[in-house]
């Protein structure tokens, strides 16, 4: 499988759209998004579903990347969206996005942003812990309202991925655990205010998964967690939210399951369980963040500078880096990246592709292979969908790129550069 389409004239496309042409357009650095790759994905999910006969929700974890246009296009595809922050519920309203259909989670979750999220109607709230639970109480009972809440537990499986994005052991600071006792505390708290509408559990156990092996042990536990719960307290759950965490292949070493077969085989373990248990799934949700929108992204760069360093690699440097793409320089993420032109050449060299932020440690790629490039160039780097934009910054006082929809050969600008006066605007006077 290629990480990239190219036209009869050999040009890397993008939603049926050149990649040159964009750049040319809009400027470097550039986010392009390929809209159908985002709803194919999304449709592929709730596929693996309907042909089990199992009710699902797919809810998109806007975290990954958010912005109006992703929340109009994942309402769209109907499905629903995680939101982590008063300023993605604020988004994702602004995009008219229903707030029933949102889930808001967190592991300190303000008060300010619990009032907000219940004033604005948002369907689920994702209890992470005993501090929220209290402010929840205090602010469904300030607007004389109830609530549909799911319980974060943790439990105590991590999945094989890097250590820095790991959540999901018990050594977490997310959600309840499981093991010590406090979930069941949390659930007979929940169960006891009768401003809480207790639906059912939530678990994540981590991002960029390639096994199944870590999600069949979660979806054991937190059957066995339902079960007893339901013996032992009458507490019947009607959600089970497995979270997110599909991998997505970022390089050619890189050969996971399609993120839709690795549901499939966790949806069929569900039916084992629960056929064990001769007893009926309840509604599945999924949160997938990175699978939606990270192989339908790319970053489009012009190259800049070259510096040659006698017996190591060149550096050859572009017009983003660290600012519009940290997880190089905060995960060693590798990436792979290719010129918008001919992508197929050979190669002649291999390059450490540099940003142009003030670090030594903003290389975007430290082993590119690359034909002989020029300045001027476009370069587009792969799979740059997920957790790039949104975790963006203005890092040296460089404006954030714009980002651009492609779908069926049209283009949209869905963000705008950022301009220095956009910077500069909350700056006062001293
Ligand atoms: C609770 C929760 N749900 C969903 C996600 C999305 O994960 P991913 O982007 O790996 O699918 C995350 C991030 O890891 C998360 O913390
Ligand atoms: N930001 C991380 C993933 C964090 C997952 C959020 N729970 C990444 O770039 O891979």
């Amino acid at each position: 499988m290629s990480l990239y389409t190219v036209n009869n004239v050999n040009q890397v496309t993008i939603g049926g759209l050149s990649a040159t042409q964009l750049a040319r357009q809009y400027g470097t650095p550039l986010q392009v998004f390929d809209v159908t790759m985002i709803r194919n994905q999304i449709q592929a999910f709730q596929k693996e579903f309907e042909d089990r006969g199992i009710r699902g929700i797919v809810s998109y974890a806007s975290k990954a990347f958010s912005c109006k246009a992703i929340y109009q296009v994942v309402k769209q595809e109907h499905a629903h969206s995680d939101v982590v922050s008063g300023g993605e519920i604020a988004t994702a309203l602004a995009a008219g996005f229903p707030s029933t259909s949102l889930s808001f989670h967190g592991n300190n979750k303000s008060l300010a942003e619990l009032n907000f999220a219940v004033q604005k109607g948002v369907g689920t709230i994702i209890l992470d812990n005993f501090h929220e639970l209290e402010l929840l109480d205090q602010v469904l009972n300030e607007n004389n309202t109830q609530i549909d809440v799911l319980l974060r537990v943790t439990p105590g499986v991590s999945a094989h991925t890097h250590s820095y994005i790991q959540t999901g052991q018990t050594d977490s600071k997310f959600g309840f655990d499981i093991d010590s006792g406090q979930a069941l505390k949390a659930m007979r708290l929940s169960q006891n205010n009768p401003r809480i509408h207790l639906r059912g559990i939530h678990a994540h156990i981590g991002s960029q998964i390639f096994e199944v092996t870590g999600f069949k042990l979660e979806v054991k536990k937190l059957v066995n967690l339902l079960t007893n719960w339901s013996q032992k307290y009458q507490f019947t759950a009607d959600i089970l939210n497995i979270g997110g965490g599909f991998g997505i292949k970022y390089t050619h070493a890189d050969d996971p399951l399609a993120p839709e077969l690795l549901l499939g085989e966790i949806l069929d373990e569900l039916q084992v369980q629960y056929s064990k248990l001769g007893q009926p799934i309840p509604t599945i949700w999924i949160e997938p963040g990175r699978s939606i929108v990270g192989p339908a992204g790319f970053s489009l760069y012009t190259i800049g500078s070259r510096k040659d360093v006698p017996g190591l690699s060149p550096y050859v440097a572009v017009d983003g880096g660290m600012g519009d793409n940290i997880r190089p320089a905060l995960y060693q993420a590798d990436y792979e990246a290719v010129l918008a032109e001919n992508p197929n050449q050979p190669p002649i060299e291999t390059v450490r592709l540099a940003g142009k932020f003030c670090e030594s440690g903003d290389i975007l790629i430290n082993h590119l292979p690359l034909p002989t490039t020029k300045t001027g160039d476009v370069l587009v780097m792969l799979a740059t969908g997920a957790y790039g934009y949104s975790m963006a910054s203005n890092y040296n006082r460089n404006p954030r790129p714009a980002v651009v929809f492609a779908e069926n050969s049209q283009a949209q600008l869905v963000i705008q550069r950022e301009t220095y006066a956009d910077m500069i605007q909350n700056d006062l006077d001293y």
